[in-house]
């Protein structure tokens, strides 16, 4: 008797591997089938090592084969295990109620990576979403001064009998950062994990309520700070802030290359050039690239990064940070279509990358519907 393949391999599609959906075959579990006049050995290879799907795969292929092709073929299986290639998944526990929390990065320190984050925040807020930032910046600590709420503190709350920090609000942004725990001009030196236990507290143990995005301001660099921040949050992707000064770009694709590495795995949703391009007031048209032309685009194609747009350098941006009141709040200017035009794309990225990963405790938002302004252009 000499057994035909394609026969067995009909036989097998009628069974499927214990806890799966699809036939044998179908799912891929059935590797090869190779056939010598009535011997046919069976190669599976299975997700679980669990022994009792190994046996009972076995006898059902065995059984099969007897019943639908051959009474008498002698069979072999040979199971191997094999676990599935690790989808990237989002650590950390998740936070009831933070649809998304957002890391901002830079590399390089003083590009603007708070400024930029203070401004996409009450975009953010503009656009209708809920928002909250975490100033995570230890070694200088400034939401308080960009929002000024320096004087102020976080409130106790009560919430379902646990004393819980009321974050401060302002322009509709809620803010917690290490700033409100240390005093001015207190070095704050520490490491990775002291700091990761002090932002635990602050997302665990705060009352943020229902918040649509977290944008997390990291301290500039790429150190153990940061791989302990990003290993115990679920970080829904990053923005990465840079200059186009080669400098800055080097220690920019530094960060990029920190989030993409298999231990942390945070989709970068992408890069902000700041200080694009510097523009005198009287005048306008004139631009000049102090830092070079479109390095943080440029570095962007290269690493297959979107781009999610350019701020230029503006005495205005630098004042109203200093003053306490981001200067998108100002409605009708270059700086606030630039910031709105950054905040939209970073949104996009955000559905995107819901859509692409696994749903997660972290995610949640998988659509902009019902937020004209993000649809606006
Ligand atoms: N596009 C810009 N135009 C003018 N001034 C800017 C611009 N972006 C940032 N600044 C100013 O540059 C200084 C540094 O900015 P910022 O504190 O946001 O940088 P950072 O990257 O967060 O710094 P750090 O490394 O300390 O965290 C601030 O005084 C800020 O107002």
């Amino acid at each position: 008797m000499k057994l035909d393949r394609k026969e067995i391999l009909k036989a097998l599609e009628t069974i499927s591997v214990a806890g799966e959906g699809n036939n044998m075959v179908e799912s891929g579990a059935v590797q090869n089938v190779m056939t010598f006049g009535d011997e046919v050995v069976v190669d599976l290879v299975l997700a679980t090592p669990a022994l009792h799907i190994k046996k009972r795969a076995e006898v059902d292929v065995m059984k099969v084969i007897h019943e639908k092709v051959y009474e008498k073929a002698k069979v072999k299986v040979n199971i191997k295990v094999e676990a599935p290639e690790k989808k990237p998944e989002i650590k950390g526990k998740a936070i009831p109620g933070i649809k998304n929390i957002v890391a901002v990065a830079s590399g390089k320190g003083g590009v603007g990576k708070s400024t930029v984050t203070a401004n996409i925040a009450v975009t953010l807020a503009k656009m209708g979403f809920k928002v909250g930032i975490l100033d995570a910046d230890i070694y200088g600590p400034s939401a308080p001064i960009m929002f000024d709420v320096e004087a102020e503190r976080p409130l106790s709350v009560n919430v379902d009998g646990k004393s819980k920090m009321k974050p401060v609000e302002n322009y509709g942004v809620k803010i917690l950062s290490i700033g409100f725990f240390t005093k001015p001009n207190q070095a704050v030196v520490w490491r990775g994990p002291m700091a990761a236990k002090a932002l635990n507290q602050m997302i665990f143990d705060a009352a943020w309520g229902e918040l649509d995005f977290m944008l997390l301001d990291l301290p500039p660099g790429t150190g153990d700070i940061h791989l302990s921040i990003m290993q115990s949050l679920p970080i829904t992707g990053a923005v990465i802030v840079s200059t186009p000064q080669n400098v800055a770009l080097a220690d920019a694709k530094k960060g990029v290359a920190m989030f993409q590495q298999e231990s942390i795995n945070v989709p970068v949703l992408g890069i902000v050039e700041n200080m694009a391009y510097f523009t005198p007031d009287e005048l306008p048209e004139n631009k000049y690239y102090i830092f070079g032309q479109e390095g943080a685009k440029n570095l962007a194609e290269d690493l297959k990064v979107p781009f999610l747009g350019e701020i230029p350098l503006v005495q205005s941006l630098r004042e109203s940070g200093d003053i306490g009141r981001p200067a998108a709040l100002q409605t009708a200017t270059p700086l606030e279509a630039a910031f709105e035009e950054i905040t939209r794309n970073m949104v996009q990225e955000t559905v995107n990358r819901n859509k692409q990963l696994p749903p997660t405790e972290a995610i949640k938002i998988t659509t902009m519907a019902g937020c004209s302004a993000v649809n606006k252009k």
